[in-house]
């Protein structure tokens, strides 16, 4: 079915070391899902695996449909001469191939995209000016042309104002009204209350995964928080997995 994603028994690992330990389960068809978990949890890998940019070592991932990923703002190289224009047609990759010039329609798509998140006449701007608001915006707009059943979001707001956040979460809440599957790695847990009906709490090995409320218990955090410092730096490899 378009939307959803399957994991079995998935191990993503960095080397011998184990990001993410044995994760079965799925996002489904239009659910919207926040992943918490501590710092080194697995999550970015996790998010990462999912888009196809770093192969599992063990167990699988499937999938339905074209996936988005916004990644975290520190992975992106803003001094990059590059325009916001630019960024957004970035996501018109897929549809349009690597040599292949973005059409006429294409640019109105992302001119019109940047207009919806709120950066009308910034087409022209390079990304290096921006704000870091601004530049999540961009990446939004980017999404937005991707026009993918799931989205992948990693750490959205961090370092994003609360009216930047607000704007933002509308248009997650339009993508999720519109039958998408959204999953967001997210540090803020009163805004994972409010927003995000499912929660997965990682912390290499899933602790748990369900509805919100039931995922984000003192018991099931507190878990998390050992079995993260009990996975120091020098974890061991995964025999499982071998
Ligand atoms: N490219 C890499 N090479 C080697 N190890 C990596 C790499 N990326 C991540 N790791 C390690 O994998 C583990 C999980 O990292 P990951 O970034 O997935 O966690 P996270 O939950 O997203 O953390 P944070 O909340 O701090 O962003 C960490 O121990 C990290 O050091």
């Amino acid at each position: 079915m378009i939307g959803a994603v399957r994991l079995r028994d998935l191990v993503v690992a960095h080397g011998q070391r184990p990001a993410v330990h044995h994760l079965s389960g799925e996002f489904a068809p239009g659910s919207m899902t926040a992943v918490v978990g501590p710092n080194g949890a697995g999550k970015s890998s996790l998010l990462r695996a999912i888009a196809g940019l770093h192969a599992p070592s063990h167990g699988g991932i499937e999938t339905s449909g074209a996936i988005a990923l916004l990644p975290q703002a520190a992975a992106i190289d803003r001094a990059f001469p590059i325009s916001c224009l630019d960024v957004v047609m970035l996501g018109l990759w897929a549809e349009c191939g690597a040599f292949r010039a973005v059409g006429r329609a294409g640019r109105a798509r992302a001119v019109a995209a940047l207009a919806s998140v709120g950066l009308d006449g910034f087409a022209g701007r390079p990304v290096g000016s921006l704000s870091a608001g601004q530049l999540q915006r961009v990446l939004f707009a980017r999404l937005l042309v991707q026009d993918a059943p799931v989205i992948l979001l990693d750490e959205p707001f961090n370092a994003v104002d609360a009216a930047t956040t607000a704007d933002l979460l509308r248009q997650l809440e339009l993508w999720h009204g519109q039958g998408r599957t959204i999953v967001a790695v997210l540090h803020d847990l009163d805004l994972v209350r409010a927003h995000f009906p499912q929660t997965l709490l990682l912390a290499r090995e899933p602790i748990a995964w369900g509805a919100t409320a039931d995922v984000l218990t003192a018991a099931n955090r507190l878990r998390a928080r050992g079995m993260s410092e009990g996975w120091d730096a020098e974890a061991e490899a995964c025999r499982q997995a071998a």
